[in-house]
């Protein structure tokens, strides 16, 4: 930085701050750009805000929040330019409550000045020879000064007059570097309470506030030549700084933010406590003096200012702490009801392709939460009026501001029982909502795996259609292949069944919506079913068995695609019976009329009775016929072990235990 005559002082100090304001800045420059709007608009929201200005005295910290002196003497001059910040403030905000046609507000005002670390009330002056306390309240968790005035102000002109008497009552004097330096430092607070109709009925009230803070100077003794009553005042005023100063040291830096902040070692801190670290928004204004004489307060003003601006707080709204709880279970309640919507839906589209096996609600409002006794029956008679029997948990607007303590606590309880309820149902549409994903992932992998084998055997046979007759008939891999297709048509089958025997909170739901194990064969997941979009493939065919409308008691339906392969093998006679309309299958020379399926045997029982004729016929006619009958009968033994389709592979589960029960007069393989 050049010095006087040119001579190099020191290295140039770079602050940043927000918005800088040069000389030439008119107060209506100080509202437009300070942020102070914002910080307005904020306490009409329900936030605690606070404006301060701090700088050295005689650097215009009141001139910026309230204008020249003896602006208000004669009364306020409605349209002079000279009006301070919080003249416009309150025009502002006036104009803002006027403009929000929803909600209904009241303010109150209050004004203290702190004097020689004494609170008095500008607002009845009888307090300066009985100073008031500065008290903690537990149930607002700070500091707040016993027994203040606090005027209701229904009008600007109410605001207004509330700022003249204050600024008529402050503690002013004069010394070397102001003629009309405040003494004290004045707080000046404007409380708005909103009340916002909320959904239910419920009105949500808030608490906002704003404070403007107008601070006395930090004065150098030496340079202001106080003495006397000045001097104490002066002493007091800059022992109080150094205080704020400590606290904005310790709250700014981020490796002592647990450490512990001096509040209460002076009243102005205290009082600026929420305002400083708590759950406030707070605008510092920095006062400078362009003197060149006040270099080092100007850098000590700026490197204050700095610091506070590294200070974070958290705001919050300040509401009634029982509209809060109605409140946020409210908004719970209804995340909570989209959500279960929203699974529903899931399930919903999961489901749709399968047989309806009962009523499913499908209306927002969920079967549990309609019958809950929690919502319908234990409301209590004396509450009644204040429930609509239809639909959920309905509040009467009217009612509502009337209530006692006794009938909200009750509200609370039944926001917290539906809170409760939904949750529960919730976690049990999440349950079946993962389970229905695993079975859809099950019964993809088994389509796949039966496709695939169902190309193996067409390639097979088609480029070798004397196979099955071939002596090496026991490593023929088509008819291996109908052994598997056989084991993978019963692991589909038994993971239904799995599905239908779970647990009772998800059969409660699934047993409306799907097809009980009599009438499912393969589980088709409607989220993948392509009927109607590719009615080529076996997948589409197999999913039509499972429609609705189909008797429970119908046998399997074979795709034509493996028909036309058995038939190819000319094994197809009883297969075609087996899988067609329920014929009769006694041509058949190894099954005989013992594997006709009209009869209405359960699906294990049918999968059994497929697999003999498979073993007997496939086998049998090429080997037991043939060339090397004891092969066939070993290989007739061992197919149910072996080769994959296994017994290894046949599932657990009701269907896999059905193939251990021999239906009648059927042969032992
Ligand atoms: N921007 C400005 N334009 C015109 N006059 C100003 C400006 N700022 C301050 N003044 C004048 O300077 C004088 C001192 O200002 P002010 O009283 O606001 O200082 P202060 O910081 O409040 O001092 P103290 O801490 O001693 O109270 C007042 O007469 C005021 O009108």
């Amino acid at each position: 930085m050049d010095g006087v005559n040119g001579q190099v002082t020191q290295k140039p100090k770079v602050f940043s701050y927000n918005v800088v304001f040069e000389p030439e800045a008119t107060q209506e420059d100080i509202l437009e750009h300070s942020g102070i709007k914002r910080l307005l608009d904020m306490a009409i929201d329900g936030f605690s805000c606070t404006v301060f200005c701090y700088g050295q005295t005689g650097s215009g910290k009141t001139h910026t929040l309230t204008g020249p002196p003896h602006l208000f003497e004669n009364g306020p001059d409605m349209f002079s330019e000279s009006h301070g910040l919080i003249f416009r403030s309150f025009v502002y905000l006036f104009n803002q409550l006027e403009s929000r046609d929803d909600q209904e507000f009241t303010l109150t005002a209050s004004y203290l000045e702190i004097y020689n670390e004494k609170v008095i009330d500008l607002l009845n002056m009888g307090t300066n020879n009985k100073p008031l306390q500065v008290r903690w309240s537990k149930k607002k968790r700070g500091f707040f000064v016993e027994n203040l005035f606090e005027i209701e102000c229904a009008e600007l002109d109410d605001l207004l007059a509330v700022l003249e008497e204050g600024l008529r009552n402050r503690a002013v004097a004069s010394h070397n570097m102001n003629e009309y330096s405040s003494r004290s430092h004045t707080i000046l607070s404007v409380n708005i309470t909103s009340e916002q109709k909320a959904d239910d009925g419920v009105y949500i009230t808030r608490n906002g506030k704003i404070n403007f803070v107008d601070l006395a100077g930090s004065e150098m003794t030496k340079k202001t030549n106080s003495e006397g009553k000045t001097l104490e005042e002066a002493n007091n005023i800059n022992k109080s700084l150094m205080v704020l100063g400590t606290c904005i040291a310790a709250l700014s830096d981020s490796r002592k933010r647990d450490a512990h902040v001096p509040y209460r070692d002076s009243k102005l801190t205290k009082l600026l406590a929420d305002s400083l670290a708590g759950n406030g928004v707070t605008l510092m204004i920095a006062c400078v003096s362009p003197a060149k004489s006040n270099i080092s307060e100007t850098i000590n003003t700026l490197r204050y200012a700095a610091r506070a601006k590294r200070i974070r707080t958290k705001p919050i709204i300040v509401m009634d702490p029982k509209e809060k709880v109605i409140m946020s279970l409210q908004r719970e309640v209804s995340l909570l009801r989209e959500e279960n919507a929203h699974l529903k839906m899931l399930i919903d589209l999961g489901e749709s392709g399968l047989p309806q096996g009962g009523q499913h609600t499908t209306s927002g409002q969920s079967p549990s939460l309609a019958n809950d006794p929690n919502i319908a029956e234990n409301v209590p008679n004396t509450a009644l009026p204040l429930m609509s029997r239809q639909g959920s948990f309905r509040i009467d607007d009217e009612k509502l501001e009337n209530l006692d303590n006794r009938e909200l606590i009750r509200l609370v309880q039944h926001y917290m029982a539906e809170h409760e309820n939904v949750r529960m149902e919730n976690k049990e549409l999440q349950e079946i909502t993962a389970e229905l994903v695993r079975d859809q992932e099950l019964v993809c992998k088994e389509n796949e795996r039966l496709l695939r084998k169902l190309e193996a055997a067409s390639r097979v046979s088609t480029s070798d259609p004397n196979a099955q007759n071939d002596d090496s008939v026991s490593g023929n891999p088509a008819a291996s292949g109908e052994n598997q297709l056989d084991s993978s048509l019963a692991t589909n089958t038994s993971s239904t069944n799995r599905g239908s025997k779970r647990g009772s909170k998800i059969s409660s739901f699934r047993s409306r919506s799907l097809p009980s194990s009599s009438s499912s064969q393969v589980w088709i997941n409607p989220l993948n079913d392509t009927r109607g979009k590719d009615t080529g493939s076996a997948t589409s065919r197999r999913s039509d068995n499972t429609a609705p409308q189909e008797s429970p008691q119908r046998p399997h339906h074979l795709p034509d695609s493996i028909n036309k392969e058995l038939e190819k093998r000319r094994i197809g006679k009883s297969m075609t019976d087996l899988s067609g309309s329920g014929g009769s299958t006694n041509s058949g020379k190894s099954n005989g009329g013992r594997l006709n399926t009209s009869d209405g045997r359960n699906e294990s029982e049918f999968i059994l009775t497929r697999r003999a004729p498979l073993k007997s016929k496939s086998i049998s006619p090429g080997v037991a016929a043939g060339k090397s009958g004891g092969r066939g009968k070993a290989r007739s033994k061992s197919v149910p072990r072996q080769k994959g389709g296994g017994r290894g592979d046949i599932p657990r589960g009701p269907a896999a235990r059905g193939t251990d029960r021999k239906p009648k007069g059927m042969r032992s393989s």
